[in-house]
């Protein structure tokens, strides 16, 4: 565990747990900011990470956004230095060979939504609201949201949401696509560490393939990508893992999956 106090890192049993602590709404504050790049460090040098869940502290909110009051600062100096942690933040949530749940306990505007946006899987505890409230400040999304959430639930659905800000409840975020799972109030944490968990013990090499070739087929032209997809089979037709899957099959016996 991190001696942080605003961002945590726990990793128990290959499963690593980012906690955003920064009471009341979790905003991400300079001090978030830097801690941010501490824990980046720190998971890119975890040697058997299988699972990433990230949570905010609390029941109130995953996170709420940027840190509004640093806005003022942010436009004598510029967004850019402010955004880059997070676009190394983000693109290694994207690029990293694992699953990355985003546990929503709360509320996860702004910022926060963008950082759910850029995982890949979301949990929401059934009172979450989630949205990009940025138009409302005469703002736009600057930590991908405009690019993820497009991508995710469609460009007309993502205009709606942009230009009006609205902040929508965790079953109408379901039914676009924009949550995987609602889970009973107070639940987020619970449920994503059981999917983690079992996530742990899958076919860790199969599902780093299935991230990286959904991540990267989805921009390329389809045969180019299918192709993308075969190169991966033909990869994957050589690993410990198919064996042991087979043979598991076989001997009717559950399989011991080494990821690799
Ligand atoms: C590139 C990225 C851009 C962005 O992310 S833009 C920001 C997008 N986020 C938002 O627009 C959310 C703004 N916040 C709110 O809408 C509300 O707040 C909440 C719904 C989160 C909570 O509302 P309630 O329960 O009524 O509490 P409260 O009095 O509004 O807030 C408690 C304290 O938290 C501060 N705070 C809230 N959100 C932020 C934020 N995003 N950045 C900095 N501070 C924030 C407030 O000012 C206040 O502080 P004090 O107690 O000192 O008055």
């Amino acid at each position: 565990m991190s001696d942080s106090k605003v961002v945590e890192l726990q990793i128990i049993e290959s499963v690593g747990v980012i906690t955003i602590n920064n009471p009341p709404v979790n905003a991400l504050t300079l001090e978030v900011r830097e801690e941010l790049k501490k824990i980046l460090m720190e998971i890119r040098q975890a040697k058997d990470l299988r699972v990433l869940v990230i949570t905010g502290a609390g029941s109130k909110c995953f996170v709420a956004g940027a840190d509004i009051k640093d806005f003022p600062k942010q436009m004598e100096f510029g967004p850019r230095e402010n955004a880059t942690i997070y676009k190394e933040m983000f693109a290694y949530l994207e690029e990293a060979p694992i699953p990355v749940i985003a546990a929503l306990n709360g509320l996860a505007l702004g910022g926060g939504c963008e950082l759910a946006l850029a995982c890949d899987l979301r949990i929401a505890d059934e009172k979450v609201k989630l949205g990009l409230p940025e138009v409302t400040l005469g703002l736009i999304p600057g930590l991908g949201g405009t690019q993820r959430l497009a991508r995710l639930i469609g460009q007309s659905k993502a205009k709606e949401l942009l230009f009006t800000g609205t902040v929508i409840t965790a079953e109408e975020a379901l039914k676009i696509g924009l949550v995987n799972q609602v889970v009973p109030l107070g639940t987020a944490l619970e449920e994503a560490l059981k999917l983690a968990h079992k996530l742990a013990k899958g076919a860790g090499v199969a599902m780093a393939y299935a991230k990286q070739l959904v991540n990267k087929g989805t921009e390329l032209p389809l045969q180019e990508a299918l192709e993308m997809e075969m190169q991966h089979v033909e990869k994957i037709f050589r690993t410990e893992d198919l064996q042991e899957g087979l043979d598991a099959f076989i001997n009717k016996r559950p399989p011991v999956f080494k990821n690799r």
